[in-house]
């Protein structure tokens, strides 16, 4: 198949007939053969953004949308050599799967022996090849989306952009196929460009993650720099639960009621601290292990442990009364009421 196309988002804005504000202007850059997710709240924007990238819609006047360094902003969307999955399946339910997959070779000319090949080897890459002679109608839900994903990989698209795809299937389906997903990107090094509103499939399928926010990016980043080092308060609660503690820095060091924390240096202050002097570190309940007071400058008391079998979470105070989430093994036996010490992984801890 094709190596996938670098796409750039050049001062790219929506604005729709009837005044909504979809995206502000921005710029994105996808590289060559990466899965990019695209996270963020219902109504942020991903899909115009998706959309724009399709081709589907326009960009407000001044936006640019470049192919490897091509200008497609003014191609419709079959001239881009994209394929699209949706999260509704977009299939023909009364024709055979095979024939829904040569649709795209179809309307592109290919004569019937050759596309019917092509199609029977992507159905075959698929493993739904027994599926070939069925109707759409006849499938289930997962074997639909397979249909869909087959269908846009037909084409060998230089790009495949999905909208959701998994969003209609059950939890235990929907990890299965974001596996095979994964796999499949990867081996094909295709560019992909993948919306969702789950935090948990960003976090897997992602080389890249855009969190977006009203029109807006957020953030960009690896999955784990969005989830142990999030831009802003934002960022770090859509993706995961928090932790908050407010102090200051001195010397390299964050002083807060519970303690001290060693700071790592390339831990970047933040430019507008929440009120004069005062920062916050931020950190995910797993970034902080459970030690022995005398181990550790940072001291809390435990209020609260729930038993999780193989762990437990345990949810503990300082001496002002900020209370925090911490997840443990379960072989400590910790009770209310107790001081108990934390030690913080300096990779995983940020300032806001
Ligand atoms: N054709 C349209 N005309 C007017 N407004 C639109 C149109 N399409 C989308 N919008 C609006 O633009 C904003 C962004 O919508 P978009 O579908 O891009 O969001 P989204 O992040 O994909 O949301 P969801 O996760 O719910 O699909 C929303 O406020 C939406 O109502």
């Amino acid at each position: 198949m094709n190596r996938g196309a670098a796409i750039t988002v050049a001062s790219c804005g929506k604005t729709f007939a009837d005044g909504t504000r979809a995206l502000s202007p921005l710029d994105l850059d996808v590289r060559a053969g990466e899965t990019l997710v695209l996270l963020g709240p219902s109504g942020c924007g991903k899909t115009t953004l998706l959309r724009l990238i399709a081709g589907l819609e326009a960009p407000d006047a001044g936006g640019h949308i470049r192919f490897d360094g091509a200008d497609v902003t003014a191609l419709p969307i079959e001239k881009r050599n994209v394929g699209m999955v949706f999260q509704s399946y977009a299939l023909f339910p009364n024709m055979s799967v095979i024939d829904n997959v040569a649709y795209g070779l179809r309307v592109r000319g290919m004569a019937q022996a050759a596309r019917r090949a092509q199609a029977a080897g992507v159905l075959e890459m698929m493993r739904i090849g027994a599926l070939a002679q069925r109707r759409i109608d006849q499938l289930s839900g997962g074997q639909r989306q397979r249909v869909a994903l087959a269908r846009a990989l037909a084409v060998e698209p230089r790009v495949i952009l999905l909208d959701e795809p998994l969003t209609a299937l059950d939890a235990a389906l929907r990890e299965h196929l974001r596996g095979e997903i994964d796999a499949l990107l990867k081996r094909l090094a295709i560019t992909a460009i993948y919306v969702t509103h789950d935090q948990a499939e960003a976090l897997a399928l992602g080389d890249r993650i855009v969190v977006m926010r009203n029109g807006a990016i957020a953030q960009v980043g690896t999955p784990r720099d969005v989830y142990f080092r999030p831009a802003d308060d934002f960022v770090a609660d859509f993706v995961g639960v928090t932790n908050r503690l407010a102090g200051t820095l001195k010397n390299g060091r964050f002083e807060t009621a519970a303690g001290v924390v060693p700071l790592p240096q390339d831990l970047v202050p933040p430019a507008a601290p929440s009120g004069p002097g005062v920062v916050r570190l931020l950190f995910r309940p797993e970034a902080a292990r459970l030690a022995s007071p005398a181990d550790t400058p940072l001291v809390f008391e435990v209020v609260q442990v729930e038993f999780q079998g193989a762990r437990q979470k345990v949810t503990l105070k300082d001496p002002a009364g900020a209370r925090i989430l911490v997840e443990a093994p379960a072989d400590g036996l910790l009770v209310p009421g107790a001081a108990v010490g934390l030690i913080l992984d300096p990779a995983r801890i940020s300032l806001a």
